[in-house]
């Protein structure tokens, strides 16, 4: 079974991950192959809890049925141009489809992507990156107007790390990510923290600002994730963010597109994408719930904007939490880093080894100062 890879994990389970499905091979050969694969290894007690990647929704079913830690997914993505759908990031497919191509493999889509590209000297800007990359024409279609929406600026405005994060692929392949591993929680977010914080018996008091009752508890370190310039009363002046609104509407038909993102990068449509979580969840149902994101200057801050002016005054406020041995300054808002996901946790997870034996917030008297703070 060359197509299989099996790792044992910490929790003595294993991980299966097959990104695609292998070639001659039917869903059903795979399905029973790695049932037969992990019957041996649990038979064997060389595993004690199977817990499995997969990306179909019947495999779904399969790793429920043997409570499996997470739902497979492959985040497939595309755009929306003029009413065409093409897959985002750029590839080979997309390419074929806007322009009526054959390029038959990765040298083809190469040298027709580089008679486009525009050489910069000196890549500075996210509109630098995507140029130098596809050339103007690309950039207009699927960069510029998106990115106008999305942070308020044009893309020579913005850090050129900002559209480096999306590639330019010459193969077809059409997922957002290449991560070998890519999951959902099985039975959601909410779930999968509410169930971290009852096994480590952790109070969490919402709608409440710290500052109110940040006095009365005492603590040997403190782990601030907020915006790093409200911390220190916006002293240097404030740091730009760039927020969203979320538009959640249910409608009453099983599915409103095709894969779970589409994006719409032309900057006339006012919104920047649509999510399906269908998609994302494997659910079967009748009816199906779907997000508008409208980008906006106001509301919760989501997005530190990456520009140089922005990053030097994060870098005077880093100087001030430097000072502030006993505060440990995580995440996105509190680093003012455009950091994913799984950035932010591997930041978390690096911060607690830092931490080593120091102990985190004891906050035994927190229940009673959130309750008076209230009243
Ligand atoms: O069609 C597009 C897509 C992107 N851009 C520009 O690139 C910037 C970065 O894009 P992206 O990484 O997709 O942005 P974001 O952080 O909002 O995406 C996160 O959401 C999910 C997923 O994509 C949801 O569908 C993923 O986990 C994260 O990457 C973007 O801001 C634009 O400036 C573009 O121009 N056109």
């Amino acid at each position: 079974m060359p197509w299989v890879q099996v790792r044992t994990c910490e929790a003595s389970g294993v991980v299966v991950a097959i990104p695609r499905l292998p070639v001659g091979l039917s869903e059903s050969e795979v399905t029973a192959t790695l049932q037969t694969l992990i019957a041996g290894l649990l038979a064997q007690r060389k595993i004690e809890r199977p817990v499995l990647w997969y990306y179909t929704p019947m495999m779904l079913l399969f790793t429920r049925g043997i409570e499996a830690a997470a739902v497979v997914y492959d985040m497939d993505e595309l755009a929306d141009v003029d009413g065409k759908l093409v897959p985002m990031p750029i590839n080979r497919t997309t390419l074929n489809l806007l322009y009526g191509l054959d390029l038959h493999d990765d040298d083809a889509a190469e040298a027709w992507l580089a008679s486009r590209a525009e050489p910069v000297e000196v890549v500075k800007t996210s509109e630098d990156v995507v140029v130098s990359a596809v050339g103007r024409e690309l950039y207009e279609t699927f960069f510029q107007g998106y990115t106008r929406k999305q942070w308020g600026l044009d893309p020579s405005e913005l850090d050129k790390s900002v559209t480096a994060r999306v590639p330019t692929r010459t193969n077809t392949d059409d997922r957002y990510f290449t991560d070998i591993f890519q999951a959902m929680p099985l039975e959601g977010y909410t779930r999968m923290f509410e169930r971290m914080l009852d096994h480590e018996n952790i109070r969490v008091e919402t709608g409440l600002d710290y500052r109110d009752i940040v006095d009365g508890v005492s603590f040997d370190k403190l782990v601030y994730t907020g915006p790093i310039d409200e911390f220190f009363d916006h002293c240097y002046g404030p740091l730009p963010y760039r927020s969203l609104r979320f538009q959640h509407e249910t409608l009453d038909r099983p599915w409103f597109q095709s894969v779970a993102t589409v994006n719409s990068p032309a900057e006339a449509t006012p919104y920047t994408r649509v999510t399906e979580y269908k998609h994302l969840t494997g659910q079967s149902h009748p009816m199906t719930s779907v997000t508008f994101e409208y980008p906006t200057s106001e509301g919760d801050p989501y997005y530190p904007i990456p520009r140089a002016e922005n990053q030097a005054l994060f870098k005077r406020y880093e100087k001030l939490a430097q000072a502030r041995p006993d505060v440990i300054f995580s995440g996105r808002l509190a680093t003012y880093r455009y950091y994913n996901m799984d950035q932010v946790v591997g930041q978390a997870l690096a911060t607690y080894r830092k931490m080593d034996r120091i102990q985190p917030v004891i906050a035994t008297e927190l229940p009673d100062i959130a309750a008076s703070a209230r009243s």
